[in-house]
């Protein structure tokens, strides 16, 4: 294990099913102690990539990392780094949640008192401690997506992998779950999550990757992309005035670096040509002088839902910048022999 090695590395990494490009060239670094979002549409490559990382797949091509170790060749030694907490998990009948844990934690090769002691700190974490005599296979969504976060978490990984983990949650549950995403963060634990509940990953995710057609189209942060350039580089304010509204579309025409994109109620929407807080503070400083009696002037907030279609929009009319073309021949990948550690 590397200790300057970002806690995960994926490097052009392809993973095609037949014809069908699920992964098609992704790279992206996640730095140790992060909270990383995942986020796509249905059938982006979000699983399979993650699969991959889990050492549960094998790419077609391109390699993946887990501190610096290679999940293809030392499959062993990834899985006790990681944390994987699948979208769908299996059960089993007539296990109760304490013996779910106690199971697990043997096959993490956890012995005598120090296994029970480990079962009843990852049950008081997930809260399941009033649950433990329940059946595992008869809980709710929930108390199971907590059960599987447990289970994930009984040899505490330093990397943990949720595909999904809100999916399906009530809005309790989700807060819940949240918590716990949160307090794993400030323990320091790397976290790769997916969801399609934008909204929520931006509240607690450091960074945002979004992947279309098995190919990444962003990695920044979300205030960035919540107050996100056009194509250009250019930055939208909306700037609301006193008296004629009218006011700040002729200032626009007769001002350089500045356009006027629409009419709001009381001023409008514009575009500044550049992002660089120097320049608006530069405009709003020549409105004021010329005159406008200025009571608003912010940057355009979008939520990340809408952020998310309008990159989505600007990739399809060939605007927004994409990793370089896939390959057209990826060779074949022909899985290692089983690693011995
Ligand atoms: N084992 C497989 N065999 C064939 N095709 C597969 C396999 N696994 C995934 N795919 C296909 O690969 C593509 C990517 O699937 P993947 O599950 O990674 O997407 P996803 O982003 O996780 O989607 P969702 O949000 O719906 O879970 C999909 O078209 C899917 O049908």
């Amino acid at each position: 294990m590397s200790d300057t090695a970002p806690a995960i590395s994926v490097n052009n990494l392809y993973r095609y099913f037949g014809q069908l490009k699920a992964v098609n060239g992704i790279s992206f670094e996640i730095p140790h102690g992060s909270v990383c979002g995942f986020v796509g549409a249905n059938g982006a490559g979000k699983t399979t990539t993650m699969r991959i990382l889990a050492s549960l797949d094998y790419p077609t091509m391109g390699t993946a990392e887990i501190c610096g170790i290679n999940v293809v060749h030392h499959p062993d030694e990834v899985r006790k780094l990681i944390g994987w907490m699948p979208d769908h998990f299996g059960n089993y009948e007539h296990m109760t949640v304490v013996e779910y844990l106690d199971f697990y934690a043997r096959a993490f090769g956890y012995k005598d008192k120090e296994r029970k002691t480990r079962v009843q700190e990852v049950m008081e974490f997930t809260d399941l401690v009033p649950l433990a005599d329940r059946f595992s296979n008869k809980l709710s969504k929930g108390m199971t997506q907590r059960l599987c976060l447990g289970r994930a978490l009984l040899h505490d990984p330093q990397v943990l992998i949720m595909d999904e983990p809100a999916a399906g949650l009530d809005p309790k549950a989700r807060v819940e779950l949240k918590h716990l995403i949160r307090v794993l963060a400030q323990e320091g634990k790397t976290i790769f999550i997916s969801s399609h509940i934008l909204s929520e990953l931006g509240e607690m995710c450091d960074s945002l990757l979004f992947v279309n057609g098995g190919r990444i189209v962003h990695h920044g942060d979300s205030e960035s992309l919540k107050h996100g350039t056009d194509s250009k580089g250019g930055m939208l304010y909306d700037v609301q005035v006193i008296g004629d509204p009218q006011a700040v579309s002729d200032w626009c025409v007769v001002n350089p670096h500045v356009e006027f994109l629409e009419s709001r109620k009381a001023g409008g929407r514009i575009r500044i040509e550049s992002g660089e807080a120097e320049r608006a503070a530069e405009i709003l400083a020549r409105m004021i002088k010329d005159g406008l009696k200025v009571t608003e002037f912010h940057k355009e907030q979008r939520n990340l839902e809408d952020a998310f279609i309008d990159m989505l929009g600007r990739i399809d009319r060939g605007e927004g910048a994409l990793p370089s073309a896939p390959k057209s021949e990826i060779p074949a990948f022909t899985p290692p022999e089983p690693s011995n550690n």
